[in-house]
């Protein structure tokens, strides 16, 4: 607890939810919402009845299918993933066994889980959300106290509603100043990961605030907390403002009438008090980061879009000089090699990290009149059926299609490889996804991980091209 009474935002919704504090140190925590997806969620439902419990209360739990099922158009319950179908199966019948709602295959609001809790209401500020997910930290920007939890873990919150967690230490990340036009929340993530280090947030509840953090709509802020866990931090929050009540107002589930006006009056409580205490804290000036793109295979293996992938000599300690080697090994890479200079098979445009509708405008707006270059395989899968169907709405699916890209169904698709659809090997892959691990889209397929303006600029160019690289060379040649 903090000096002086004051608390942090993390401290209040930690305190609002502890049933108690246990002797060795953790603390039980009431759960107000259980999340679950067909790669992880059925196996805990079975492992659940077979020990011979219920699902304490089906009514605070919600499933989907994300993972496993085909983002290919008129997929019906087509999986490419070996044994795929069996998870599908499970997850149908265990759902329709404990009476949870499932956001099936074909239903209109199916999704991908981090894109549809708060799109339908499911999440809100000052609530706590547990999915065996690691981007379930995605919600906290809205003010959700939301994290990924294992499969065990999940089972505890199934039967009781609560968990036991030990409380992580209190970071704050202020990001002042402005980003520059075409950065975004996805390069600042990138930055903020290739500034500290992959484990710079371990052991920490991260909170960013900041002018910075103030502009970022609220589709941005969660493209942000989605890769607190890259970050290794416990989650992420954002305080909930005007933006986010704006956000939530007339979701389907979201409080309505007087319920709304109370619900809104407790939100506004949901900050961090003036002198509220942080163990850690890091400042950055947002007008100083541009367009990042990954070159190695770990999100920290970063640099801004205009740069080198750095020597040898620039990685001041041993294990990361070594990690860097091995990097470039599997990515195929040099050091010292030109980011722009570094050709791409292919752009994938996806995942719970940039899919919403502003992510698909964005990269929408810069295809527009153009074509993918020759060679380049483009895919863009929607993170949802709604923003499916809203991208639809505004014709752009068409430019995307004109353009040369697939235009998917809604799911997880490429961002993880799970035994299925891959780019395939030794393919350079430029993702707007949130991992670049050794074959996390396929068997020795390279990823890179940029924001979606810059993965759409890169499709059309054919190398790492940034928005604005791509405009002023368009220029030069008119
Ligand atoms: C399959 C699932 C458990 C996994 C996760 O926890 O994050 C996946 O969503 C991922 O992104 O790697
Ligand atoms: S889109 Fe990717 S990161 Fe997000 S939940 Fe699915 S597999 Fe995990």
């Amino acid at each position: 607890m903090a000096i002086s009474g004051a608390s942090t935002l993390f401290d209040k919704l930690w305190s609002d939810h502890a049933v108690c504090d246990l002797e060795n140190g953790e603390t039980l925590l009431y759960v107000d919402r259980v999340f679950l997806h067909e790669r992880t969620g059925a196996v805990a439902l079975q492992s659940l009845r077979s020990a011979g419990y219920d699902v304490r209360d089906a009514r605070r739990v919600f499933c989907t299918m994300d993972h496993i099922v085909d983002t290919f158009p008129g997929r019906g319950d087509k999986t490419l993933m070996p044994s795929g179908a069996d998870f599908i199966r499970a997850t149908r019948s265990e759902t329709r066994t404990a009476n949870i709602r499932l956001f099936d295959v074909d239903d209109a609001d199916q999704g991908i889980v981090h894109v549809i809790s708060p799109e339908q209401g499911l999440v809100l500020p000052g609530l706590t959300l547990v999915c065996p997910d690691s981007h379930t930290c995605t919600q906290g920007a809205i003010g959700a106290l939301a994290w990924g939890i294992g499969s065990s873990e999940a089972e505890h919150a199934l039967a009781t509603g609560t968990l036991r967690v030990r409380k992580p230490k209190n970071m704050r990340v202020i990001v002042d100043g402005a980003l520059r036009p075409g950065v975004t929340a996805k390069d600042l993530i990138l930055h903020l990961i290739a500034r500290f280090g992959a484990n710079g947030a371990a052991g920490y509840a991260v909170e960013f605030s900041g002018s910075a953090i103030r502009q970022l709509e609220v589709e941005a802020r969660f493209t942000l907390c989605n890769m607190a866990v890259e970050f290794s931090a416990f989650t992420a929050l954002i305080a909930p403002d005007e933006k986010v009540e704006a956000y939530l107002d007339g979701r389907d589930f979201a409080p309505k009438g007087e319920h709304w006006r109370d619900a809104v009056e407790y939100w506004r409580t949901l900050r961090s008090d003036d002198n509220a205490a942080f163990e850690r804290e890091l400042v950055v000036d947002a007008g100083e980061i541009e367009p990042v793109v990954t070159w190695g295979t770990s999100p920290e293996q970063a640099v801004g879009i205009s740069a080198r992938i750095p020597g040898p000599d620039e990685h001041l300690e041993p294990h990361r000089r070594e990690a860097a080697a091995k990097a470039l090994q599997y990515q195929g890479l040099q050091a010292g090699q030109t980011m722009v200079d570094i050709a791409v098979n292919a752009a994938f445009i996806g995942s719970c990290t940039n899919s919403r509708l502003s992510d698909l405008r964005a990269a929408a707006a810069i295809v527009n009149g153009r074509r993918i270059a020759p060679g380049v395989r483009g895919v863009v899968v929607p993170g949802s059926r709604r923003v499916k169907r809203a991208a639809e709405q505004e014709g752009l699916d068409r430019i995307f299609t004109e353009a040369g890209f697939e235009w998917r169904d809604s799911g997880c698709s490429m961002c993880f490889y799970a035994g299925g659809e891959t780019f395939g090997e030794f393919q350079r892959v430029i993702s707007t996804t949130n991992r670049n691990f050794e074959g996390r889209q396929g068997p020795n397929t390279r990823t890179h991980l940029a924001s979606p303006e810059t993965v759409a600029a890169t499709a059309i160019a054919g190398s790492f091209t940034s928005a604005e690289m791509l405009a002023n060379s368009e220029s030069l040649i008119a």
